[in-house]
């Protein structure tokens, strides 16, 4: 038996590529697993690995809530109490009354929990040390309703230790929307695998901690829905090197009133390491007080040289952008396409169709939710209800590698398993972020061999570069680009 540890509420550093399992796959794995007779079965051992783990996280804790569901999730947690009560504590489980009989795995564990003098209770305790969430688990479909609904509450406005089983209940382990009310975790652990909810959109909020039991299950590669991008490798800096060694990256964008951003996505460039830094604003005028390091070669959008560049588009652009897209388009050997230009792709068949034309390993595009919706016609509400599927249709559709920005950024490409980005905070919710991801997958996509690894790597960065933030200090965005 063992437990991974995952990730905290805040940080994530997988140095592996860690699966993430839909829940359809969770179910065909249970489903094989044959049981052997005289040794515990899934759901058995479920119980005994979320009492210890339980156990190890509150070990002075002495009354334990076990909220059950009457699904295999209340079955896990009346597996679990069994334990506990063995072991000293006092459980007081609560069951939902339903009009259903239970899974047949969840009814055996009801008749043990009874057998063992447990007392089952219909409602709430009215305090208690720490709460197991064993409400509902990968079979939730719809809001909670009563019990669950006000459980749930109870349970949030207590604020005491919760340690939710599988998934936090009202999460969607497959999209991490959630269904209100959602259970507010301390600490969640994940049976049998990990599931792709728990990384992505509102399910790094809801879970505190996240660990995983397999069980001793194992999962194949058919199984796989995506994965954890992992630790990137550091780019070997050869002594033999010149300044052509390292890319040469041009940031195309900075309409009036916006050169900002450019220069943000110039400098996080530069910073990142590129061998050479020019910066094409599409409007120059006013550019007092607008610091651009003297590294970094200021050209005309038409002065840009071709050869071995790597573009960068978008950045504060604006309508202007438009006019400049058809050509690089064609002609750039490497291009990120962001912000301003993925507004003009969406709304302009010619320049969506040139994307299309253009090798996917040469291509990165950023949208955040927004331009992702405006880019598949669609709402943003939407994109977000399943992030993964919204960034691989993008992909698809477009033909290119995409980074779906948000909590949980979703790096996709054609043809490949998408991969959830586990570093990054709420920190970076702020004006000009998206530039310095532009500037930093460009000078990436420049010394990369694919846009694939680029942008897995840029998104880890730029994520572990939040993550790795003083509390006491305001995260901006010029200041995020010093620590690259
Ligand atoms: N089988 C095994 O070997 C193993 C299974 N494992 C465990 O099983 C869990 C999956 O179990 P599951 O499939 O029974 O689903 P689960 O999450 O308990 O919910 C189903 C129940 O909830 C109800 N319900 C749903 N939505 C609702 C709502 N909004 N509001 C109210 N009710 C709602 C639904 O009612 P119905 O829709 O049928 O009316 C049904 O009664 C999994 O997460 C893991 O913990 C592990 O132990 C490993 C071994
Ligand atoms: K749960």
């Amino acid at each position: 038996m063992s437990f991974e540890w995952i990730a905290s509420h805040q940080s994530a550093k997988p140095t592996t590529e860690i699966p993430l399992l839909s829940s359809a796959d969770i179910r065909a794995i249970e489903a094989s697993t044959e049981p052997i007779i005289g040794q515990p079965g899934l759901m058995e051992q479920a119980g005994l690995a979320i009492a210890r783990w339980v156990l190890a996280q509150a070990p002075h804790a002495h009354f334990f809530w076990i909220a059950c569901g009457n699904g295999n999730n209340g079955g896990d947690g009346a597996e679990a109490a069994i334990h506990l009560h063995r072991w000293g504590k006092t459980v007081y489980v609560s069951a939902v009354k339903s009009p259903k009989s239970a899974p047949a795995d969840a009814s055996r564990a009801w008749t043990r929990l009874v057998a063992e003098g447990i007392a089952v209770h219909h409602e709430a305790p009215d305090s208690w040390d720490v709460c197991i969430d064993a409400l509902l688990g990968i079979g939730l479909q719809r809001h909670p309703e009563p019990p669950y609904a006000e459980w749930i509450k109870r349970i949030n406005q207590a604020a005491k230790p919760t340690f939710a089983i599988d998934v936090p209940s009202g999460l969607d382990a497959d999209t991490g929307s959630t269904f209100e009310p959602v259970v507010q975790a301390s600490a969640t652990l994940s049976l049998v695998g990990l599931k792709p909810g728990l990384f992505t959109h509102q399910g790094r909020d809801v879970c505190g901690d996240i660990w995983l039991h397999k069980l001793g299950t194992e999962s194949t590669t058919e199984h796989i829905r995506c994965t954890l991008n992992p630790t990137p490798k550091p780019l070997p800096r050869p002594h033999a090197s010149h300044k052509g060694s390292f890319g040469d990256v041009a940031i195309v964008g900075g309409a009036l009133g916006m050169q900002g951003a450019a220069v943000l996505a110039a400098c996080a460039a530069l910073h990142a390491g590129a061998g050479r830094v020019f910066l094409a604003f599409l409007n120059s005028e006013g550019l007092q007080g607008v610091g651009i390091p003297p590294d970094i070669m200021l050209r005309s959008p038409d002065t840009l040289p071709h050869q071995g560049l790597t573009v960068v588009a978008g950045c504060g652009g604006e309508h202007d952008i438009g006019h400049h897209l058809p050509h690089w388009l064609e002609l750039a050997e490497r291009l990120v396409i962001d912000a301003d230009a993925l507004n003009a792709i969406a709304i302009r068949p010619d320049l969506a169709q040139a994307l299309v034309q253009r090798r996917a390993d040469t291509t990165v595009i950023t949208p955040h939710p927004l331009e992702a919706a405006r880019l598949l016609g669609c709402k943003t509400t939407q994109i977000q209800a399943n992030r993964l599927d919204a960034a691989q249709r993008l992909a698809e559709t477009f033909q290119c590698t995409v980074i779906l920005k948000g909590s949980g950024s979703v790096i996709a490409a054609p043809g490949r398993k998408p991969r959830i980005n586990p570093t990054g905070n709420g920190r970076l919710a702020i004006g000009g972020t998206g530039d310095v991801l532009a500037g930093l997958t460009g000078t990436l996509l420049s010394q990369r061999s694919t846009a694939w690894e680029a942008a897995s790597e840029s998104c880890y960065i730029h994520g572990l570069l939040a993550d790795q933030w003083p509390q006491q200090t305001t995260l901006t965005a010029s200041r995020l680009i010093e620590h690259l």
